[in-house]
């Protein structure tokens, strides 16, 4: 179910989706993937059972990824039970993601907090099927991501991964097109943008994200 960036179409991932609306609007407008948040610290957070019951609203569509900070196997193996999750995507080491890859026989995408050009992983680790390119976290953030943060899009510039990565932070239907043009990103994932209230989607949004982040296309 997973996205090939190699058939040209720019991915989108909707990431912390917790109501029907927005799950739906993900549905119907195409994203990718969507996103479900198991950090008990963040305004998106959802229980398995929740993201069950949303999840099943439709079959097949978009991969549903399960995001994680620094789980634990009882975490992962609990979530899991409660729902069926096509991707973990995980803060954590490159040893910890290749292992969790390994003991759960799921695909692992790994976020990658970037300050600076020399932050830009070289590679990819094994048993990682994609990085995620977002901003370092702000000192006084309660959560690693999902903060509308911006990366400075100018330090991608030439930086050209030979394995899959998405870029995220701080993107919304306004900004998202000219980040894509900037980094090449082949795949983008957005939370606070497409919000009008913490942790509550606006399918309007979803709409016009999915629209402008693929109205990019590149000659090569
Ligand atoms: O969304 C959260 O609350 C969250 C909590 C803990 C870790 C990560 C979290 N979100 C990550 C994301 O949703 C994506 O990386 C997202 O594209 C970036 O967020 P945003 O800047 O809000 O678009």
């Amino acid at each position: 179910m997973a996205h090939d960036p190699a058939s040209g179409a720019r991915g989108v991932k909707i990431c912390g989706l917790t109501e029907e609306a927005g799950f739906d609007a993900c549905i119907t407008h195409g994203a990718d993937w969507v996103g479900f948040v198991f950090f008990d610290r963040s305004p998106r957070c959802v229980t398995a059972a929740q993201a069950h019951a949303l999840s099943a609203r439709h079959t097949g569509g978009p991969a549903r990824v399960g995001l994680f900070v620094h789980p634990d196997d009882e975490t992962l193996a609990r979530v899991l039970e409660g729902v069926s999750l096509d991707i973990l995507q995980i803060y954590a080491s490159f040893e910890r993601a290749t292992e969790v890859r390994a003991r759960f026989g799921v695909p692992v995408w790994l976020s990658q907090p970037v300050s600076a050009r020399a932050d830009l992983p070289a590679h990819c680790p094994a048993g990682v099927e994609r990085l995620l390119i977002e901003p370092k976290p702000p000192a006084s953030a309660t959560r690693p991501g999902g903060n509308a943060q911006q990366l400075d899009w100018g330090l991608m510039k030439g930086w050209m991964p030979t394995f899959p990565w998405m870029l995220a932070g701080g993107l919304n239907p306004a900004n998202v097109a000219q980040a894509v043009a900037i980094t090449g990103a082949p795949a983008v994932d957005v939370s606070s943008g497409v919000e009008s209230a913490p942790g509550i989607k606006s399918p309007d949004a979803i709409a016009r994200f999915i629209q402008n982040a693929r109205s990019v296309t590149f000659s090569a």
